[in-house]
């Protein structure tokens, strides 16, 4: 019998630079570049509707039923596309699911794929779909990928850590690689940037910027050129809002880069793909007057929580 409930934890990943490379096929459409997976991230519940139970509904708990179930983010009724997409792949969509975060949404954090690939892990879990990881992350990315909120967030969530896009696309077309390093990680947020606006529009230009980013980064894999390369990406991409900039200045200005500041604790600041977003790495933010929401650098990706003390 399957546990007919069940938790996981996905962390937000805020990219740095990208480059975007559409194809038809969800697998293999995607993007190269690079990111950080954040200790801040989005809880999602997934759960039996109330009141079915498995004698009752022949052991999928209502979850296969034709009407979707309740979805909330946040307590408040809610919903994302690429989730509903994923619980109708896990046969679930009658499934309540309750995603919660205390990030914000649409300001580059990667919340809808987050919110997908734990809709995933946990649908999967609570159901005994028995789908292996691989094909969860799978299913996650084409949902993701199909509704155009982003390209490369759940294969790099599913990483955790720094994750490195080397090729684009899902489990068994993409690679992967990592910098490996951790940090203190500062984020302000100044609105909401429409990543499918970004993405339907001409990417040549941030995808010629993307790829240049990611030479250096395989040339030097270290924090300080993952910052490096962020900040001129988004220049030459043409991204840079000027709410962002404004922050990377003063934070630049405070000495809140290793070229000002001589310390290799802190890396300036950077602004997240596709947000009005700026994170720093160290104490740039805070040291430049802003009041940042801080967290770390993820080391172990999206993950199942037991919540009935068996983790
Ligand atoms: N309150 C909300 N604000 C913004 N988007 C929301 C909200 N509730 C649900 N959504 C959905 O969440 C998704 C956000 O996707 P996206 O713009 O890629 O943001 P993120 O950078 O957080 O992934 C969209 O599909 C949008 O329809
Ligand atoms: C930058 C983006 C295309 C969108 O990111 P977000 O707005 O956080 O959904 C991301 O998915 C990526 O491929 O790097």
């Amino acid at each position: 019998m399957s546990s007919q409930r069940a938790t996981a934890f996905v962390p937000g990943h805020v990219t740095a630079f990208f480059s975007a490379h559409p194809a038809d096929e969800p697998a293999v459409a995607g993007s190269r570049g690079a990111g950080v997976t954040l200790t801040d991230g989005v809880t999602v519940r997934v759960s039996a509707p109330a009141g079915e139970t498995d004698a009752a509904t022949g052991g999928d708990g209502g979850a296969a039923s034709d009407g979707p179930g309740s979805r909330t983010i946040d307590g408040e009724p809610g919903s994302i596309g690429a989730v509903d997409d994923v619980l109708a792949e896990l046969g679930a969509r009658g499934a309540d699911v309750a995603v919660e975060t205390d990030l914000p949404i649409g300001a580059g954090f990667g919340i809808s794929g987050a919110a997908a690939l734990g809709a995933a892990l946990a649908a999967n879990d609570a159901f005994d779909r028995g789908r292996s990881e691989n094909d969860l992350v799978r299913i996650a990315h084409a949902a993701e990928v199909g509704r155009g909120t982003g390209l490369g967030d759940v294969v790099a969530q599913a990483r955790g850590g720094v994750p490195v896009r080397l090729e684009p696309g899902a489990p068994g077309v993409g690679e992967l690689d990592g910098v490996p390093a951790t940090a203190r990680v500062e984020y302000v947020t100044f609105g909401e940037l429409s990543t499918e606006a970004v993405l339907g529009g001409d990417t040549d230009a941030l995808t010629a910027a993307g790829e240049d980013a990611l030479d250096r980064l395989r040339a030097d894999p270290r924090l300080p050129t993952l910052m490096d390369a962020a900040r001129r990406f988004a220049r030459e991409a043409d991204l840079l809002v000027p709410e962002a900039a404004e922050a990377i200045a003063a934070v630049d200005a405070d000495g809140g880069s290793p070229e000002s500041s001589g310390s290799p604790d802190d890396l300036g600041a950077a602004m997240a793909m596709l947000g009005r977003t700026v994170f720093a790495l160290g104490t740039g933010l805070s040291d430049a007057g802003y009041d940042p929401n801080v967290c770390r650098i993820d080391a172990a990706g999206a993950r199942l929580v037991d919540e009935r003390g068996r983790e």
